[in-house]
């Protein structure tokens, strides 16, 4: 009885149509995840949590789209986005460097240079390496903990489960704070100078809306979060991304090849030996080639949505949550109805001609496919530039390497969590190429 009065229902959606139909005739009620409130209240101790809201768990309103129009409109604009490549160079050669002819364990190499460069991109390029190391180690744990919290049910037991593993996901923000709270008052100590690029430095220039005093910048608290935010997302999902494309190329040794094709000729054509985002934008097969990984493996398995009580909405809190909705991405990328042979990793498909040669990474105005980036309002801004990212270190990487099949063969089994990754992290044999 308890259960059924406190849990909210749960609906699954596995159907692309019925996706579609939901985000688009609901926009509103479909505009916030689920809140913890309580739990989050009483995990952090603290009486207000909306001080520490990152773009994810901020509630759809004014304070959500200053953060998250910081990163698009300012961060992540395209002159910007250009601006990234230096650093994406730098990463992919060390990267290339760091591999060795024979079998290689993928996700180390993958996880280290995804991680440097988001940093980099975070804080600017001054941060010690053995600084780095310890925040990609804290963030390791906050994943493994993040993870832990995906099975809650709702029910009073698993809200008893539930607390502990947020206390635990919480508690980890000490350690993160230790090693992050200096680099935000080197930045802040910079504030006047003309070195100032970073996603720290934009966070310390913005001002949210408030009711009390009109504009407030962010405190320290809630740029510790919001850098957490950034630096999860950008290594990750991405890390993941590569790894299941990197699979699914050793598998398939004549798309490999395919691609590998497109990248040389590409390649030749530029000034020096990397791929401008220019370059990226017009190589229809490593595109596709994405576009079909993010289909079958999408690397955010699934999608929530808040149904809150609307009544409470309309004064501006979030209300008490009356539905959750789950959007099943992987179910929906690989739905009978809409594909054939939904399971079968065919790039071609994505090419002119082909069965989805007008769908791209967010789903359309008139149909969902997939949508690996979720979609409706709370879509995920960092599209575009997880695009080029996955473009970028992909082509770096078959230019420079074959991959085939290790004697133990490749299992694409599925772990599923907040990220879906492989079960058994990606063992390759790796070749290097003699280069055109
Ligand atoms: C392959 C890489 C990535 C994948 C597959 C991915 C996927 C997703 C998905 C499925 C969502 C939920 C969308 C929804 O609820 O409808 C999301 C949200 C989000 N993503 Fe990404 N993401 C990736 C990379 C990035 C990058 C590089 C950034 C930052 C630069 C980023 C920042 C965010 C943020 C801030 C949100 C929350 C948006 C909001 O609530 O308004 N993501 N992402």
């Amino acid at each position: 009885v308890l259960r059924r009065s406190t849990s909210p229902a749960v609906q699954l959606v596995r159907d692309p149509a019925v996706a579609h139909r939901l985000l688009n005739e609901n926009p509103d009620a479909l505009s916030n995840r689920p809140s913890a409130g309580l739990l989050t209240a009483l995990a952090t101790w603290t009486r207000r949590p909306d001080r520490t809201e990152t773009i994810s768990t901020s509630t759809y309103g004014s304070h959500w789209r200053s953060l998250r129009s910081n990163l698009t409109a300012g961060f992540l604009s395209p002159s910007r986005l250009a601006a990234l490549a230096p650093l994406q160079r730098d990463a992919a050669q060390d990267l290339v460097t760091g591999l060795s002819a024979g079998e290689v364990v993928m996700r180390e190499h993958l996880d280290r240079a995804m991680f440097t460069l988001a940093t980099r991109l975070c804080f600017g390029d001054d941060v010690e390496e053995s600084c780095v190391r310890a925040m990609q180690s804290v963030m390791d744990d906050i994943t493994q903990a993040m993870d832990d919290t995906v099975s809650f049910d709702g029910s009073t037991l698993g809200k008893v489960t539930h607390w502990r593993t947020l206390r635990r996901l919480f508690g980890l923000f000490v350690p993160l704070g230790v090693l992050v709270r200096p680099l935000i008052a080197a930045a802040r100590a910079r504030k006047n100078t003309d070195s100032r690029h970073s996603y720290v430095d934009s966070l310390i220039d913005i001002r949210i809306p408030n009711d009390v005093d009109a504009k407030r910048a962010l405190g320290d608290d809630e740029i510790l979060g919001l850098v957490a935010e950034f630096l999860a997302t950008n290594t990750g999902v991405i890390v993941a991304c590569l790894e299941w494309t990197l699979a699914n190329l050793a598998i398939q040794p004549e798309v490999q090849k395919k691609l590998r094709r497109e990248i040389d000729e590409a390649v030749a054509g530029e000034a020096n030996a990397w791929l401008s985002e220019k370059a990226l934008r017009d190589m229809p097969y490593l595109r596709a080639v994405v576009l079909e990984s993010l289909r079958v493996h999408p690397p955010s398995p699934f999608v929530t949505r808040g149904v809150h009580d609307l009544a409470a909405a309309a004064s501006g809190a979030t209300g008490r949550l009356r539905k959750r909705i789950i959007f099943m991405v992987r179910d929906i990328g690989r739905h009978g109805s809409a594909w054939t042979d939904p399971d079968q990793f065919r790039p071609e498909r994505f090419l002119p001609g082909g069965e989805a040669e007008d769908v791209g990474q967010m789903p359309g105005r008139n149909e969902i496919r997939m949508m690996p980036f979720g979609g409706g309002r709370r879509f995920c801004p960092g599209s575009n530039m997880a695009m080029l990212q996955a473009k970028f270190f992909l082509a770096a990487l078959v230019r420079h390497f074959e991959f085939a099949p290790p004697s133990c063969g490749i299992d694409l089994t599925e772990v599923g969590g907040f990220n879906n990754v492989m079960k058994k992290p990606l063992r390759v044999r790796v070749t290097p190429r003699a280069l055109p």
